[in-house]
């Protein structure tokens, strides 16, 4: 890789990953400035687990480059995996054991353990230190699982889905435990998940994934404003769906069409108005729907086709 900066705690070049007939990495070109909160969004299939599994050593890649707090990713040692912290949707812990025993298994591993961040985190769930990790409920085990994590005081901490599954209180308890914690100012934070409201809540950067290959990393309302919804008042078919610019997703409700377009300025209007639209509005978009929208419009159109 021609140019490594210590300030991307992910950095990857031209990375592929095949499976047989399928490229689940097409050339990704990533690059994860360090601090802060990152979001990484993607269709079913886009390559996020793929990608977390080379990063954090698990899985080689076809080709390219993939490096992770600045070293390669496939060459972790023992003290470079403490630096990073990771939560997934299954909660893996071991059942039989106490909470307090598998606390002090991590206090004695991660010599930078922060007591407390671990209460802090714990704070926000009713866990009992005696209470066997087979007894807690899925939401108290994922909050668990991140108090460890973020008492481990890692740099980078990777956490993929971590909600799954979870009802709506534990998944606001599990936000609100990470985002009011400490341990979090010193460290960068990627957060993939498809729940859209959450990536609202917490990420500072947008990053989509499609198809193996990066689409967009910016802040969540740059996207946002990236995509609009048009209203127009056409007496006839309309365009054709080819014909219009930056089209995502049309719809005819109550006889008006309904656009939502990507990058597209005033002169969207003047698009609609020469195709005998009569009235046209046009609004923004929320997260939820831009997001949706651009991955829906990309699962369509393959790559191939
Ligand atoms: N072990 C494997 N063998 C063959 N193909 C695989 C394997 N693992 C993943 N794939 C394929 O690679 C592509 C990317 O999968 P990956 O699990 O990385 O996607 P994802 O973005 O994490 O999806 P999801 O949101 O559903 O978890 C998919 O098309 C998948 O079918």
């Amino acid at each position: 890789m021609s140019a490594i900066h210590s300030e991307y705690v992910i950095e990857t070049a031209a990375l592929s990953k095949r499976y047989g007939r399928k490229l689940a990495l097409d050339r990704l070109d990533l690059r994860i400035p360090r601090g802060r909160i990152h979001a990484i969004v993607g269709a079913n299939g886009a390559g996020k687990s793929t990608l977390f599994r080379i990063l954090l050593g698990f899985l080689p890649q076809t080709s390219g480059e993939a490096r992770i707090l600045g070293r390669d990713s496939q060459r972790l040692t023992p003290h470079d995996r403490a630096r990073i912290g990771f939560v997934n949707e299954e909660h893996t812990l071991p059942g039989w054991m106490r909470v307090s025993a598998v606390k002090e298994m991590h206090r004695r591993q991660y010599p930078r353990w922060n007591e407390a961040a671990f209460e802090g985190v714990l704070g926000h769930y009713h866990v009992l230190p005696e209470q066997k990790v087979g007894q807690l409920s899925r939401g108290e085990r994922a909050g668990f699982n991140l108090a460890l994590a973020l008492a481990q005081g890692p740099e980078l901490l990777v956490l993929d889905e971590p909600t799954l599954g979870l009802d709506v209180v534990a998944k606001r308890a599990f936000l609100e435990s990470l985002m009011y914690s400490n341990a979090t100012d010193d460290c960068t934070v990627i957060y993939c998940s498809h729940q859209m409201e959450e990536i609202e809540r917490v990420a500072d950067n947008l990053i989509i994934l499609e198809h193996g290959q990066l689409k967009n990393m910016s802040a969540p309302d740059d996207f946002c404003a990236r995509v609009s919804h048009w209203i127009a008042d056409i007496p006839f078919k309309g365009p054709e769906p080819a014909q219009v610019p930056g089209l995502l997703e049309v719809q005819r409700l109550d006889g008006l069409h309904h656009y939502l377009v990507l990058d597209q300025d005033e002169d969207f209007e003047r698009f609609l108005r020469d195709c005998g639209a009569r009235n046209v509005q046009s609004m923004p978009v929320s997260l939820d729907r831009a997001v949706n929208a651009f991955l829906a419009k990309n699962h369509a159109a393959p790559a191939a086709a």
